[in-house]
Protein backbone atom coordinates (compact mmCIF):
# COMPACT_ATOMS: atom_id res chain seq x y z
CA UNK A 1 0.00 0.00 0.00
CA UNK A 2 1.70 3.39 -1.25
CA UNK A 3 1.84 5.66 2.37
CA UNK A 4 2.61 9.40 2.74
CA UNK A 5 4.58 10.40 5.65
CA UNK A 6 3.95 13.79 7.64
CA UNK A 7 4.24 15.12 10.69
CA UNK A 8 1.45 15.53 13.51
CA UNK A 9 2.25 17.46 16.40
CA UNK A 10 5.44 17.00 15.76
CA UNK A 11 5.14 13.20 15.60
CA UNK A 12 6.23 11.51 12.11
CA UNK A 13 3.20 9.22 10.79
CA UNK A 14 2.42 7.45 7.99
CA UNK A 15 -0.92 7.90 6.30
CA UNK A 16 -3.05 5.97 3.59
CA UNK A 17 -3.97 8.31 0.31
CA UNK A 18 -7.22 9.04 1.27
CA UNK A 19 -6.48 10.29 4.95
CA UNK A 20 -3.29 11.83 3.38
CA UNK A 21 -5.52 14.07 1.53
CA UNK A 22 -8.11 15.11 4.54
CA UNK A 23 -4.86 15.83 6.31
CA UNK A 24 -3.84 18.22 3.88
CA UNK A 25 -6.88 20.06 3.67
CA UNK A 26 -6.90 20.52 7.57
CA UNK A 27 -3.14 21.27 7.69
CA UNK A 28 -3.32 24.09 5.27
CA UNK A 29 -5.71 26.96 5.39
CA UNK A 30 -6.44 26.41 1.69
CA UNK A 31 -10.04 25.44 0.63
CA UNK A 32 -10.64 22.47 -1.56
CA UNK A 33 -11.31 23.67 -5.13
CA UNK A 34 -14.88 23.60 -6.31
CA UNK A 35 -14.00 21.47 -9.20
CA UNK A 36 -14.84 17.40 -8.69
CA UNK A 37 -11.91 15.52 -7.22
CA UNK A 38 -10.68 12.69 -9.47
CA UNK A 39 -7.82 11.09 -7.18
CA UNK A 40 -9.57 10.84 -3.80
CA UNK A 41 -9.02 6.63 -4.11
CA UNK A 42 -6.16 4.83 -5.71
CA UNK A 43 -6.12 1.11 -5.96
CA UNK A 44 -3.71 -0.25 -4.05
CA UNK A 45 -3.37 -3.41 -5.68
CA UNK A 46 -1.49 -1.34 -8.19
CA UNK A 47 0.65 1.03 -6.44
CA UNK A 48 1.48 -1.90 -4.27
CA UNK A 49 3.46 -3.33 -7.42
CA UNK A 50 5.76 -1.01 -9.43
CA UNK A 51 4.05 2.36 -10.63
CA UNK A 52 5.30 1.33 -14.51
CA UNK A 53 2.78 -2.10 -13.89
CA UNK A 54 0.11 0.99 -13.51
CA UNK A 55 0.63 2.15 -17.42
CA UNK A 56 -1.33 1.10 -20.39
CA UNK A 57 0.38 -1.26 -22.80
CA UNK A 58 0.70 1.62 -25.17
CA UNK A 59 2.49 3.47 -22.47
CA UNK A 60 5.02 0.62 -21.59
CA UNK A 61 5.99 0.57 -25.17
CA UNK A 62 6.96 3.72 -25.53
CA UNK A 63 8.80 3.58 -22.30
CA UNK A 64 10.80 0.39 -23.73
CA UNK A 65 11.78 2.46 -26.45
CA UNK A 66 12.31 5.79 -24.55
CA UNK A 67 15.02 3.37 -22.44
CA UNK A 68 16.30 1.51 -25.48
CA UNK A 69 16.67 4.84 -27.41
CA UNK A 70 18.48 6.40 -24.19
CA UNK A 71 20.94 3.43 -23.57
CA UNK A 72 21.67 3.38 -27.12
CA UNK A 73 22.85 6.76 -27.67
CA UNK A 74 24.77 6.73 -23.96
CA UNK A 75 27.30 4.49 -25.87
CA UNK A 76 28.29 7.75 -27.46
CA UNK A 77 27.09 10.57 -25.24
CA UNK A 78 26.98 10.86 -21.72
CA UNK A 79 23.38 11.30 -20.33
CA UNK A 80 23.32 9.02 -17.86
CA UNK A 81 25.63 6.81 -15.25
CA UNK A 82 23.05 4.12 -15.39
CA UNK A 83 23.70 1.64 -17.86
CA UNK A 84 21.61 -1.62 -17.69
CA UNK A 85 18.36 -1.50 -18.92
CA UNK A 86 16.88 -3.38 -15.34
CA UNK A 87 18.56 -0.08 -13.53
CA UNK A 88 16.83 2.57 -15.92
CA UNK A 89 13.52 1.32 -15.28
CA UNK A 90 14.32 0.60 -11.59
CA UNK A 91 16.06 3.90 -10.86
CA UNK A 92 14.75 6.36 -13.24
CA UNK A 93 11.57 5.25 -14.38
CA UNK A 94 10.03 4.21 -11.19
CA UNK A 95 11.40 7.55 -9.85
CA UNK A 96 9.66 9.42 -12.17
CA UNK A 97 6.67 7.56 -11.91
CA UNK A 98 6.65 7.96 -7.93
CA UNK A 99 6.22 11.92 -7.91
CA UNK A 100 2.87 11.40 -10.03
CA UNK A 101 0.82 11.10 -7.74
CA UNK A 102 1.78 13.47 -5.00
CA UNK A 103 1.50 15.99 -7.95
CA UNK A 104 -1.67 15.14 -8.30
CA UNK A 105 -3.18 14.91 -4.91
CA UNK A 106 -1.63 18.26 -4.08
CA UNK A 107 -2.94 20.38 -7.26
CA UNK A 108 -6.46 18.88 -6.74
CA UNK A 109 -6.28 20.03 -3.18
CA UNK A 110 -4.60 23.35 -3.96
CA UNK A 111 -4.79 24.88 -7.13
CA UNK A 112 -8.16 26.10 -8.51
CA UNK A 113 -8.23 24.81 -11.74
CA UNK A 114 -8.45 21.39 -13.68
CA UNK A 115 -5.66 19.00 -13.51
CA UNK A 116 -6.28 17.55 -16.42
CA UNK A 117 -4.33 20.04 -18.80
CA UNK A 118 -1.83 20.90 -16.50
CA UNK A 119 0.90 22.79 -17.64
CA UNK A 120 4.27 21.75 -16.65
CA UNK A 121 8.19 22.71 -16.99
CA UNK A 122 10.67 20.18 -16.57
CA UNK A 123 13.62 22.12 -15.05
CA UNK A 124 16.86 20.49 -15.71
CA UNK A 125 15.48 17.71 -18.05
CA UNK A 126 18.85 16.11 -18.89
CA UNK A 127 17.76 12.99 -20.34
CA UNK A 128 14.04 13.73 -20.14
CA UNK A 129 13.49 12.87 -16.31
CA UNK A 130 11.25 12.83 -14.74
CA UNK A 131 9.35 15.06 -17.73
CA UNK A 132 9.71 12.86 -20.63
CA UNK A 133 8.02 10.57 -18.39
CA UNK A 134 5.10 12.08 -16.82
CA UNK A 135 4.31 12.80 -20.58
CA UNK A 136 4.19 9.19 -21.70
CA UNK A 137 2.01 8.42 -18.38
CA UNK A 138 0.13 11.22 -18.30
CA UNK A 139 -0.65 12.50 -22.07
CA UNK A 140 -3.05 15.52 -21.38
CA UNK A 141 -0.43 17.30 -19.53
CA UNK A 142 1.67 19.83 -21.73
CA UNK A 143 5.26 19.58 -20.30
CA UNK A 144 8.19 21.61 -21.90
CA UNK A 145 11.53 19.80 -20.84
CA UNK A 146 13.67 22.88 -20.01
CA UNK A 147 17.60 21.52 -21.00
CA UNK A 148 20.62 24.04 -20.96
CA UNK A 149 23.14 21.87 -22.72
CA UNK A 150 22.73 21.37 -26.52
CA UNK A 151 23.56 17.94 -26.70
CA UNK A 152 20.83 16.95 -24.51
CA UNK A 153 18.50 18.89 -26.23
CA UNK A 154 19.52 16.97 -29.46
CA UNK A 155 18.86 13.65 -27.60
CA UNK A 156 15.49 14.90 -25.97
CA UNK A 157 13.92 16.51 -29.46
CA UNK A 158 15.15 12.85 -31.25
CA UNK A 159 13.52 10.69 -28.48
CA UNK A 160 10.48 12.93 -28.57
CA UNK A 161 9.92 12.33 -32.43
CA UNK A 162 10.74 8.79 -32.05
CA UNK A 163 8.03 7.94 -29.94
CA UNK A 164 5.74 10.73 -31.39
CA UNK A 165 5.18 12.59 -28.25
CA UNK A 166 2.88 15.49 -28.89
CA UNK A 167 2.57 17.16 -25.54
CA UNK A 168 6.06 17.96 -25.05
CA UNK A 169 8.15 20.77 -25.76
CA UNK A 170 12.24 20.73 -26.02
CA UNK A 171 13.66 24.53 -24.93
CA UNK A 172 17.61 24.50 -24.64
CA UNK A 173 18.32 27.32 -22.48
CA UNK A 174 18.98 27.95 -18.42
CA UNK A 175 16.48 28.33 -15.78
CA UNK A 176 18.05 31.72 -14.98
CA UNK A 177 16.94 33.64 -18.77
CA UNK A 178 13.96 31.53 -19.50
CA UNK A 179 12.32 32.99 -15.97
CA UNK A 180 13.69 36.59 -16.89
CA UNK A 181 11.78 36.04 -20.02
CA UNK A 182 8.01 37.56 -20.11
CA UNK A 183 6.93 34.44 -22.24
CA UNK A 184 7.79 31.75 -20.02
CA UNK A 185 7.92 33.33 -16.80
CA UNK A 186 4.94 32.54 -14.06
CA UNK A 187 3.27 30.93 -16.71
CA UNK A 188 3.43 27.09 -15.61
CA UNK A 189 1.15 25.73 -13.52
CA UNK A 190 3.57 22.84 -12.09
CA UNK A 191 7.61 23.19 -11.99
CA UNK A 192 9.29 19.77 -11.59
CA UNK A 193 13.10 19.26 -10.83
CA UNK A 194 14.73 15.91 -9.84
CA UNK A 195 19.01 15.71 -9.46
CA UNK A 196 19.14 19.38 -10.45
CA UNK A 197 20.54 21.10 -7.36
CA UNK A 198 20.02 21.87 -3.76
CA UNK A 199 16.61 23.27 -2.62
CA UNK A 200 17.56 26.79 -2.08
CA UNK A 201 18.91 26.85 -5.98
CA UNK A 202 16.51 24.63 -6.97
CA UNK A 203 13.52 27.26 -5.59
CA UNK A 204 15.30 30.48 -7.81
CA UNK A 205 15.40 28.48 -10.72
CA UNK A 206 11.73 26.69 -10.50
CA UNK A 207 9.55 29.03 -8.77
CA UNK A 208 9.76 32.08 -11.16
CA UNK A 209 8.05 30.23 -13.86
CA UNK A 210 5.43 29.12 -11.31
CA UNK A 211 2.31 31.18 -11.78
CA UNK A 212 0.47 32.30 -9.06
CA UNK A 213 -1.68 29.56 -7.69
CA UNK A 214 0.49 26.81 -8.93
CA UNK A 215 3.17 24.19 -7.59
CA UNK A 216 6.71 23.50 -7.51
CA UNK A 217 7.66 19.73 -6.82
CA UNK A 218 11.10 18.65 -6.39
CA UNK A 219 11.93 14.87 -6.71
CA UNK A 220 14.40 14.59 -3.61
CA UNK A 221 15.40 11.40 -1.60
CA UNK A 222 14.69 9.96 1.53
CA UNK A 223 15.63 12.55 3.95
CA UNK A 224 15.81 16.00 2.61
CA UNK A 225 14.77 17.45 5.67
CA UNK A 226 17.90 19.85 6.64
CA UNK A 227 17.97 20.45 3.26
CA UNK A 228 14.39 21.88 2.89
CA UNK A 229 14.92 23.42 5.96
CA UNK A 230 17.40 25.81 4.89
CA UNK A 231 15.66 26.73 1.76
CA UNK A 232 12.40 28.17 3.64
CA UNK A 233 14.15 31.85 2.91
CA UNK A 234 14.97 31.35 -0.40
CA UNK A 235 11.17 29.72 -1.39
CA UNK A 236 9.56 32.60 0.79
CA UNK A 237 11.68 35.61 -1.31
CA UNK A 238 10.00 33.88 -4.67
CA UNK A 239 6.79 34.53 -2.82
CA UNK A 240 5.58 30.98 -1.81
CA UNK A 241 5.75 28.75 1.44
CA UNK A 242 6.19 25.16 1.52
CA UNK A 243 3.13 23.12 1.69
CA UNK A 244 4.46 19.41 2.25
CA UNK A 245 6.33 16.73 2.19
CA UNK A 246 5.58 13.70 1.16
CA UNK A 247 7.35 10.73 2.18
CA UNK A 248 6.64 8.22 -1.23
CA UNK A 249 7.99 4.03 -0.92
CA UNK A 250 9.11 3.92 -4.54
CA UNK A 251 9.61 1.01 -6.38
CA UNK A 252 13.49 2.18 -6.96
CA UNK A 253 15.99 0.08 -5.16
CA UNK A 254 16.92 3.60 -3.56
CA UNK A 255 13.47 2.77 -1.35
CA UNK A 256 11.97 5.88 -0.21
CA UNK A 257 11.93 8.87 -2.45
CA UNK A 258 10.15 12.53 -1.36
CA UNK A 259 8.33 14.93 -3.40
CA UNK A 260 8.81 18.67 -1.64
CA UNK A 261 5.87 20.55 -2.63
CA UNK A 262 5.84 24.15 -2.73
CA UNK A 263 2.84 26.44 -3.50
CA UNK A 264 3.14 29.83 -5.10
CA UNK A 265 1.26 32.48 -3.51
CA UNK A 266 2.64 35.54 -4.62
CA UNK A 267 4.70 37.54 -7.76
CA UNK A 268 8.22 36.62 -7.78
CA UNK A 269 10.10 39.94 -6.98
CA UNK A 270 11.60 40.87 -11.04
CA UNK A 271 15.22 40.70 -9.58
CA UNK A 272 14.95 37.18 -9.31
CA UNK A 273 16.18 35.19 -11.06
CA UNK A 274 19.63 36.34 -10.62
CA UNK A 275 22.13 36.04 -13.39
CA UNK A 276 23.06 32.78 -14.80
CA UNK A 277 25.20 31.13 -12.47
CA UNK A 278 24.49 33.00 -9.42
CA UNK A 279 22.26 31.47 -7.59
CA UNK A 280 24.47 28.52 -7.47
CA UNK A 281 27.44 30.15 -6.58
CA UNK A 282 25.74 31.90 -4.36
CA UNK A 283 22.44 30.32 -2.99
CA UNK A 284 19.85 32.27 -1.33
C1 LIG B 1 22.32 15.73 -12.97
S1 LIG B 1 21.40 16.16 -14.37
C2 LIG B 1 19.82 15.52 -13.92
C3 LIG B 1 18.94 15.39 -15.11
C4 LIG B 1 17.56 14.81 -14.85
N1 LIG B 1 16.69 15.79 -14.22
C5 LIG B 1 17.60 13.52 -14.06
O1 LIG B 1 16.93 13.42 -13.05
O2 LIG B 1 18.30 12.59 -14.49
C6 LIG B 1 21.13 17.92 -14.21
C7 LIG B 1 20.75 18.58 -15.51
O3 LIG B 1 20.35 19.91 -15.25
C8 LIG B 1 20.88 20.75 -16.25
N2 LIG B 1 21.00 22.08 -15.65
C9 LIG B 1 21.80 22.44 -14.62
N3 LIG B 1 21.65 23.73 -14.33
C10 LIG B 1 20.70 24.22 -15.20
C11 LIG B 1 20.13 25.51 -15.40
N4 LIG B 1 20.48 26.56 -14.65
N5 LIG B 1 19.20 25.65 -16.36
C12 LIG B 1 18.84 24.58 -17.14
N6 LIG B 1 19.37 23.35 -16.99
C13 LIG B 1 20.29 23.16 -16.04
C14 LIG B 1 22.22 20.11 -16.61
O4 LIG B 1 22.67 20.47 -17.90
C15 LIG B 1 21.90 18.63 -16.49
O5 LIG B 1 21.49 18.08 -17.72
Amino acid sequence: MLLYRTKIFNFPVSLSLGTFIKHLECTTNFKPPAITRRYTTINSSTVNASHFETLNPLQKQQVHLYVDTLLDWNQKMNLTAVRDVNDVMDRHIEDSLAIIPPIQHSYVSCCETPIEKLNLVDVGSGAGLPGLILAIACPDWKLTLLESLNKRCVFLEHVVGLIGLSNVTVMRGRAEDVGQNVEFREVYDVAVARAVAEMRVLAEYCLPLVRVGGLFVAAKGHSPEEEVRRAEKAISLMGASLLQTCYVNSHSPHGQRTAIICLKESPTPRKYPRDPGTPAKSPL
